[in-house]
């Protein structure tokens, strides 16, 4: 199966080189040339299978036999075996018919893991059997640093440089990428925001000399294989809730756009999901777009859900794509509009196909610390605040369709937020044993200014692909 760029100029790819692009060299972001489908008996069949088994059958679909099927299985199954809980994305029900989707029991407590821990064992494997070497980029709010950090720490074939806005990931996370010693990670705290961070990562892929000289690669849901991995949590939750024979919800804490993306996917690939919900802290660039049809970037405002204070949301051009009838002329429309001015229009068609598989909802600081604190006092359980942001939406979604149930992502553990989390419910969730001595461990990190070319200097002189060594 062949995959093309939504800006429509880029050569169709295969998987694996895919998998290893990131990013398009038009500036686009990979999809499949078409959507495979699942009938009603196959993913009735999900039920009876585990996570792994699951994960085999849907990603075996996406990349279409070019990972052989005995490594590919291999990989999956040590990917989820790094999972703390037996059923890898458990589903646990806090009200009537309103259940949420644990996605943070992978090694970083977020749902990044879930896609990092395949992602890591996928390049791995394709990089050793070409004898080739990466240079891995990825900017991150605070989770996909982290998941990247530890799905790559101490593999030969790739070096690895996150960076992440200085001063707004929570300490948790923070830690979580600045002290991890091995000699292929760099943690580069930027001085501006995650859109600055992401726009640098864009930038450094666009220059195409410094992308092929250093190899470049992405871990960010711009690679298509990120989004790969996180269509199998859609089936396995809806199918524990009863499908295919009855349509299920979700709502799903939105930033980059990457997480629901993946369930309109599942959606597209035959599993019957009734609504897609759209949840956005007060950085709601989203929700204005679906009510107004203008999409306008305006400033970051950091809030106590960090990792979706996001104003680019970058996989939010796959569904313009989709909504745009493919048409990659018009996607670079957008995009050029959004570059120069910071805005583009919706056009009346495609904002209502978008609107059709789409709701959005956003909550307030004051909605989401009341969320936490009403759900641990009524239910006895303790949302994280992106978490909080879903549910508190979902809630609102819900009252309009009680009989089919709702489920809403929970994309982090309150652990990596716990200030906020003991603000709001006045219990200060601990982390799990293995990160016990998180906050005693040495940080290493380094401080650069927001500008590309100081990033570029600092990759070319750290990077061992550039020099051809494995040192
Ligand atoms: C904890 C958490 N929740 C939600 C999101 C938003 O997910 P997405 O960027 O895929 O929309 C992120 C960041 O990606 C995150 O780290
Ligand atoms: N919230 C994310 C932002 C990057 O998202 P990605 O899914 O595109 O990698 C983070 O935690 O870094």
């Amino acid at each position: 199966m062949l995959h093309v760029s939504t800006r429509g100029e880029a050569p169709a790819i295969g998987f694996t080189e895919a998998l290893l692009a990131g990013l398009a060299r038009d500036g686009g972001l990979y999809v499949p040339q078409s959507w495979p489908q699942f009938t009603s008996e196959t993913i009735a069949g999900f039920a009876a299978r585990s996570y792994a088994g699951v994960a085999e059958q849907v990603v075996g679909a996406l990349t279409d036999g070019e990972i052989e099927h005995p490594a590919l299985a291999g990989m999956i199954g040590d990917a989820y075996a790094t999972f703390r809980h037996p059923a890898v994305c458990p589903l646990v029900q806090i009200d009537d018919n309103l259940f949420v989707l644990e996605l943070f029991h992978g090694p970083t407590l977020a749902f990044k893991d879930v896609a990092m821990q395949l992602l890591g064992r996928l390049m791995d494997h394709v990089l050793k059997s070409r004898g080739a070497r990466a240079t891995i980029i990825g900017a991150t709010s605070g989770d996909t640093g982290s998941a990247a950090i530890e799905a790559f720490r101490g593999l030969s074939q790739v070096d690895v440089f996150i960076l992440y806005p200085h001063g707004r990931v929570s300490e948790v996370q923070r830690r979580q990428m600045t002290t991890v010693d091995a000699p292929n990670v760099h943690a580069l705290a930027l001085e501006g925001t995650f859109d600055d961070c992401q726009a640098i990562l864009k930038g450094l892929f666009n220059n195409h000399r410094f992308r092929d000289e250093l190899k470049l690669s992405g871990v960010n849901s711009i690679n298509w294989a990120r989004i790969v991995a996180q269509v199998v949590y859609y089936f396995t939750a809806a199918v524990s809730l009863g499908a295919p024979h009855r349509p299920v919800s979700f709502t799903v804490p939105t930033g980059n756009f990457g997480d629901i993306l993946a369930g309109y996917v599942a959606k597209r690939m035959g599993l019957p999901v009734a609504r897609l919900g759209i949840a956005t802290n007060t950085n709601d660039i989203l929700a204005r777009a679906l009510a107004s049809g203008r999409y306008e970037v305006t400033g970051v405002a950091p809030t106590t859900s960090p990792s979706m204070d996001i104003q680019v949301s970058s996989n939010f051009e796959r569904l313009l794509f989709e909504a745009y009838g493919r048409d990659g002329a018009a996607v670079r429309q957008l995009m050029a509009s959004l570059a120069q001015s910071g805005s583009f229009d919706i056009a009346a068609a495609p904002l209502a196909a978008i609107r059709r598989e789409f709701t959005a909802g956003r909550s307030t600081e004051a909605e989401t610390a009341r969320e936490i604190d009403e759900t641990w006092t009524r239910a006895g359980y303790l949302l994280d605040p992106h978490t909080a942001v879903g549910t508190a939406v979902a809630r609102r979604a819900h009252v309009e369709d009680p009989a089919t149930p709702m489920v809403v992502l929970s994309t982090a553990h309150p652990a990596k937020f716990p200030d906020a989390v003991e603000k709001a419910s006045g219990v200060r969730p601990p982390l799990p044993a293995h990160l016990a001595d998180l906050h005693d461990r040495p940080e290493r990190f380094t401080v650069l200014p927001n500008d590309q070319r100081a990033v570029e200097t600092f990759v070319r002189t750290h990077a061992r692909a550039v020099r051809g060594a494995a040192a």
